[in-house]
């Protein structure tokens, strides 16, 4: 994801700012909506997932998850990854927790990335993330190890856009052991960089918290992570534009959606370098 050198505040109005110094000047710039079609998911994964040691933002997720994902119940029945785009780290890290993982995205190239990825086609190699991972947990697994448990667990990959009503809008790959439907709410929802990042005002923002609240059960966890104050992130020439988001939004959204907003019910807030990861309970 978008390390804290790459997202541009709205306070950098000077020309000559330190994006057109390292060349961003000439990047395309595209709207929230555009990630459906102008996605590079190779580009996205060299730029941020290649070194894990590479990019603040991935660093201080992965840092912080384990402090997250700690708060959830030592068995989680269904877990979904909302907007994973082409990335696999959240389900590598829920393995031991989670009994069903489904991912999705709303970009076609990201969909083909995560099931290349789960049917082990894929041309990016997630070894150093799972290092990066297993150096966390203190865990003596190979990354091989991890991705082969991580896929055993995979049970769909959804079409999903959280400002349409349904979210999932279809089912694009499913696992053989899935007999059954796809549930209409998870006991986990994850969701990283995608919610700020698939909009560009506040009332997007706000529909697209509603959204993922949604797919939530009650007694339930979300899962949030993103950047506090960027308007904009930008990696392979292109330049996506976004809803600049404050701590404010994030707590009046969780409280209009029946969210926990306090330690005593459930919520945890975790901030560094405008990076932050939350957890909070369905009430
Ligand atoms: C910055 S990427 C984050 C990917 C991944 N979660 C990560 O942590 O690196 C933003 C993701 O949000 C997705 N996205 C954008 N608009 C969306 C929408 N309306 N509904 C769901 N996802 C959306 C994009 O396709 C993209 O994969």
């Amino acid at each position: 994801m978008a390390g804290t050198e790459e997202k541009k505040k709205e306070d950098d109005v000077d020309t000559g700012t330190a994006d057109e110094e390292e060349g961003n000047s000439k990047d395309e710039e595209c709207a929230a909506t555009e990630h459906r079609d102008k996605f590079n998911p190779t580009a996205y994964l060299n730029s941020f997932y290649k070194t894990a040691s590479e990019d603040t933002a991935m660093q201080i997720v992965l840092f912080f998850l384990p402090g997250i994902l700690y708060r959830l119940p030592q068995k989680v029945r269904t877990v979904l990854d909302l907007g994973a785009g082409p990335t696999v780290y959240l389900p590598i890290a829920l393995r031991e927790r989670a009994e069903n993982i489904y991912t999705s995205d709303y970009a076609p190239a990201n969909r083909d990335a995560l099931v290349s990825w789960i049917e082990n086609r894929s041309t990016f190699d997630w070894d150093n993330v799972c290092s990066w991972i297993s150096n966390i947990e203190a865990s003596m697994k190979t990354g091989k190890q991890m991705q082969e448990k991580t896929r055993s667990l995979m049970r769909a990959v959804l079409d999903v856009n959280v400002h349409e009503s349904p979210v999932v809008q279809s089912v694009v790959w499913k696992s053989n052991q899935t007999t059954e439907n796809i549930p209409g709410k998870f006991e986990v929802v994850s969701t990283v960089f995608c919610l700020e990042y698939s909009c560009e005002t506040l009332d997007g923002y706000f529909r697209a918290v509603r959204s993922a609240c949604s797919l939530i059960e009650d007694g339930g966890f979300l899962i949030q992570g993103g950047v506090l104050d960027a308007t904009t992130y930008n990696f392979g020439g292109k330049t996506f534009r976004c809803h600049r988001l404050k701590q404010a939004h994030i707590l009046e959204s969780l409280k209009a959606n029946g969210m926990a907003t306090t330690a005593e019910k459930g919520y945890k807030f975790i901030t560094h370098d405008d990076i932050f990861l939350l957890v909070s309970k369905k009430i």
